[in-house]
């Protein structure tokens, strides 16, 4: 058993969280959540702003305590054996978390020395993680002259230089275009496909969770309010339709599951104001 292995980990769930509750106040951010991630799956967590999506990464990632409930990493208890969780860990931030005063190399490098890689193989994991993610020729290029894809891709390698079995990405491809968007899927699961890594990833972009994520939950007031793939989902709203009668144009999308399980809390909590939220975040991680 390597030190990182808890007992049963080999079987083990990627992420189990048994009954987490997170509050703010008198609010509970995350109340009663059960989710598991499955090991080697692409997981999407969707749900509206203010569903609890980044409280709960956070207790997955030990930046949160978890004060009631359970969370399990490839078996460890993030209570008692926060440092194991943190060593099978890669994390990308919603916030920017690469320095644009700093190369892309040394941005990375940073990331090894942190994370603890020997000083043996930094050099030569740095140098992979940046080619992992397309950006070997502009490594050594200051990170303030990259594009807003090229600094989320950056980020990516940052996480990436631990070698993590789980790789937990908050929003990563907001505020990026359509190309950059697909750029940064295409290299999470080539390194997935290399790796056998788990990915954890929230976003609110539908389509890509359609397209990319192995199995999705769509989180509404602090919990999991449906779970499946993305064609287990829209076939079961389809099913439902059908059994209530309802005429249908076309095939629901995962957008109408959402709407569905949502239902009308998503016009509170979502309109304008997630509309602002989004737009200062995206100006604040690509200006
Ligand atoms: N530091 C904090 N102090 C007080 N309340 C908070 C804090 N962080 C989050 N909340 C509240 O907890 C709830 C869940 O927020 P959280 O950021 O986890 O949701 P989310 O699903 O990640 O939303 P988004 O999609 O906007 O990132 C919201 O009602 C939010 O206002």
């Amino acid at each position: 058993m390597t030190p990182h292995t808890a007992p049963g980990a080999a079987r083990a769930d990627a992420v189990a969280c048994t009954g987490l509750t997170y509050a703010f106040g008198d609010h509970n951010a995350v109340d009663g959540l059960d989710l598991t991630v499955r090991q080697g799956e692409v997981f999407g967590l969707l749900g509206p702003n203010g569903a609890g999506k980044t409280t709960a990464i956070r207790c997955i990632t030990t930046l949160l305590p978890v004060p009631a409930g359970m969370v399990r990493v490839f078996g460890h208890d993030t209570a008692g054996d926060r440092m194991a969780v943190r060593r099978l860990l890669g994390y990308v931030p919603q916030q920017l978390s690469a320095d644009a005063g700093l190369t892309g190399r040394e941005n990375v490098a940073l990331f090894a020395r942190v994370f603890d890689v020997t000083r043996a193989e930094r050099a030569e994991r740095v140098t992979q993680a940046l080619a992992a993610v397309d950006l070997a020729d502009a490594a050594d290029r200051l990170a303030a002259t990259y594009s807003g894809g090229m600094v989320r891709r950056l980020e990516l390698a940052q996480a990436l230089v631990s070698a993590p079995r789980l790789l937990i990405l908050d929003e990563p491809t907001i505020g990026l275009d359509p190309i950059a968007r697909t750029g940064v899927w295409e290299h999470i699961g080539a390194v997935r496909e290399a790796t056998g890594m788990t990915v954890l990833v929230t976003t609110h972009s539908m389509d890509e969770a359609d397209q990319y994520c192995d199995r999705v939950a769509l989180m509404h007031r602090g919990r999991i309010r449906a779970l499946g793939t993305p064609a287990e989902l829209r076939a079961g709203l389809g099913a439902r339709r059908s059994a209530a009668g309802e005429a249908q144009d076309a095939p629901p999308t995962l957008e109408d599951v959402f709407r569905d399980v949502a239902g009308s809390g998503l016009d509170d909590e979502a309109g304008d104001f997630r509309d602002v939220r989004s737009t200062r975040r995206t100006a604040r991680r690509v200006g």
